[in-house]
């Protein structure tokens, strides 16, 4: 097979940017050079000769040179306006942005097909895990039935940190800020948005469904005390941010919260920047990826192994979406087993379809108790930054 020679434009020289400069410079095997890089800020001091770098996207978008443009920036509007008009000039584009894909994604697939050309988005969900791929091509079927994990690096530093080394939340945010894994605004993380918007593109690689991000509940680990990490250490549990989806005929049930995890459990001893996905479907069962799911090349390697796929013309071929599952809906009616920390008054309790366990010392409250997702999205109370949440998994 003749595989093509590939000239890149890049939009970003942030984290993932110049892991990815330093990844192709090692990858000799795959016949990329970078062309032209575009930036924002031009007095930025950069590793590399000044000549690569522009402020000018149109130098990118309209050299006919460039076969490819690899969007690797830190604002989803901008990104989008990016690679549409990439798309548009009929130019393969590789993304590392989850947030503009999530964001996106009809439109990307509309334009996909529209002037025919590939978008790759590896390195969008858990970074150096090929898990995009893995659901495109190993799982071309419909026997998935769920998908859930770790999926965002900073904030499983940020937990192991805090649990293991009992150090506190402000620091190892910090830490996980220097390192270049959190998002330019870390809200995205620390809430747990980050990871839903990993969910998205997994619910549509791997059951064929677009959902709008916003209908899928998120919970973050801002809130997480001592208390509750007390809580966790008693009952011999860790604590993860966890993104899950289960397929149950049409059915799609999807969200991202705390969760307690038995220390058996293999994803207790996923940790730091690891991520870890789970997967099941009917026959082969439960399987796991485990791999850094953020980090300068660890991330340039899954964008390095996209432009190696666009070296022999691979695509996404979209086909859950294209040939199955035409009649998938989600819902948010399933019942959950929660543990909430609360003050006293707590206004919630009738909320709770059942209350297994209740607590009050002057030290903190909690409950543990059986609720409905929508009731528990909905309810009056979920935005006191007062009141902590934790799933069971
Ligand atoms: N960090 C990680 O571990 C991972 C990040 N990602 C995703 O990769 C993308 C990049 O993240 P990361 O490298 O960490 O971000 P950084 O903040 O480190 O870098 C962002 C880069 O984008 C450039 N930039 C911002 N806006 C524009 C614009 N309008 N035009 C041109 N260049 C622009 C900045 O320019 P300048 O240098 O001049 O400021 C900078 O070089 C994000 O979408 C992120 O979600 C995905 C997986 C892992
Ligand atoms: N901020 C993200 C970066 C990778 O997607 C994370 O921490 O996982």
């Amino acid at each position: 097979m003749t595989r093509n020679k590939l000239k890149l434009g890049i939009f970003g020289f942030g984290c993932v940017g110049t892991g990815l400069y330093k990844v192709l410079e090692e990858a000799e095997s795959v016949d990329a050079t970078i062309k032209k890089i575009c930036i924002k800020h031009p007095d930025k001091p950069r590793p590399i000769d000044k000549k690569y770098f522009t402020t000018d996207k149109n130098e990118l978008l309209y050299d006919s040179e460039i076969g490819v443009i690899v969007e690797l920036i830190d604002d989803a509007d901008a990104a989008f306006a990016i690679v549409s008009e990439a798309m548009k000039n009929g130019k393969s584009v590789v993304s590392a942005n989850k947030k503009m894909i999530a964001e996106h994604l009809p439109e990307l697939v509309k334009l996909e097909k529209k002037y025919q050309v590939p978008l790759l988005y590896e390195a969008s969900v858990c970074a150096s895990i090929p898990i995009i791929r893995n659901l495109e091509e190993y799982y071309d079927n419909d026997l998935l039935t769920s998908v859930s994990g770790i999926f965002n690096g900073s904030t499983n530093f940020i937990l192991t940190k805090m649990i293991h080394e009992k150090l506190s939340y402000p620091v190892v945010l910090q830490e996980a800020q220097a390192k270049g894994f959190a998002e330019s605004d870390p809200t995205l993380d620390v809430e747990g948005i980050d990871p839903k918007y990993k969910l998205c593109i997994i619910l549509f690689h791997a059951f064929g469904l677009i959902t709008k991000p916003e209908s899928i509940f998120n919970f973050g680990i801002s809130r997480i005390s001592d208390f509750d990490l007390e809580f966790a250490r008693q009952r011999n549990f860790t604590i993860k941010l966890i993104a899950r989806c289960n397929k149950n005929n049409n059915e799609i049930t999807g969200l991202c919260a705390p969760t307690f995890i038995e220390k058996e459990n293999t994803l207790a001893h996923v940790n730091y920047e690891y991520n870890g996905v789970i997967l099941k479907s009917a026959f082969s069962e439960k399987q796991l990826m485990i791999g850094k799911g953020a980090g300068d090349k660890p991330t340039g390697s899954a964008v390095l192994s996209d432009i190696s796929a666009l070296t022999y013309d691979y695509r996404y071929e979209n086909k859950k979406y294209i040939h199955l599952n035409k009649q998938l809906k989600l819902v948010d009616t399933k019942i959950y087993k929660v543990y909430v920390r609360y003050p006293d008054p707590f206004s919630g309790f009738n909320d709770f379809d059942s209350i297994e366990e209740q607590y009050s010392s002057i030290l903190g409250n909690y409950l543990i108790g059986h609720i409905c997702l929508r009731k528990l999205a909905h309810s009056s109370w979920i935005n006191d930054t007062n009141i902590n949440v934790i799933f069971f998994s």
